[in-house]
């Protein structure tokens, strides 16, 4: 019975409110699949990036699915020799985080590493980039899905590629397609190198 309705002094809650939390509701019982970049060119490339999938996998409400080979990369963006080379990974994890508080998790990660803001693209010990999340398109400029520059990144694409051969980004195409595209002249695997998914 509605409750409102048989007691007068219980105001009934706005529409606008129960809308918000039916949707709380659904990411919480519904976890989202997102991708997630790592980068790293200062200090020791390998146990940065394996620090970082470490993090994610501490996270509450996130479980690291799958983590992809190890590349190494020319750095995108800079004048060629101006920095040292990248290692490159993409994570896939599932969670039920929203973007915003996902987007927090990777910087509070960048931070623990010191990552330092100098100059743009400049060198950096960790870079935690959102590729995408779910199907969810957004071009807000403090988190926008996909990343604007993800489908034109061989360093992003050839490691998911890897472990989703069929994975789509969202409303750019299928990745095996965009990587057909940009070519993998500037990443090659390093077979000799593993990242671990945690146990
Ligand atoms: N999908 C995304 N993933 C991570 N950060 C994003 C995303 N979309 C927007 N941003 C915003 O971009 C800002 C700058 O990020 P960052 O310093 O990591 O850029 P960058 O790694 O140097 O360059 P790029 O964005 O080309 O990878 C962040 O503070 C963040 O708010
Ligand atoms: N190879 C490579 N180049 C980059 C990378 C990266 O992770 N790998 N990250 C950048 C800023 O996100 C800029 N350039």
């Amino acid at each position: 019975m509605n409750q409102a309705a048989s007691d007068p002094t219980v105001q009934p809650v706005p529409a606008s409110v129960v809308e918000q939390v039916d949707a709380a509701d659904v990411t919480l019982s519904n976890p989202k699949q997102a991708v997630i970049s790592l980068g790293s060119n200062l200090g020791n490339r390998l146990e940065t990036l394996q620090g970082a999938v470490d993090l994610l996998e501490d996270t509450p409400g996130l479980r690291v699915k799958a983590v992809s080979p190890v590349y190494e990369t020319e750095p995108w963006g800079v004048e060629p020799g101006s920095q040292p080379s990248y290692f490159n990974a993409v994570v896939v994890v599932r969670t039920t985080l929203p973007p915003s508080s996902l987007l927090e998790r990777g910087q509070a990660i960048e931070e623990a590493f010191h990552r330092v803001r100098e100059e743009r693209w400049g060198p950096r010990t960790i870079d935690v980039d959102i590729v995408s999340y779910a199907d969810v398109v957004s071009d807000d400029p403090a988190l926008t899905l996909p990343h604007p520059r993800a489908h034109e990144r061989a360093f992003v694409l050839a490691p998911w590629h890897d472990v989703q051969p069929e994975a789509q980004l969202p409303g750019r195409g299928a990745v095996a397609e965009l990587l057909a595209g940009v070519g993998d002249g500037t990443v090659h695997a390093r077979a000799d190198l593993e990242l671990r998914l945690p146990e």
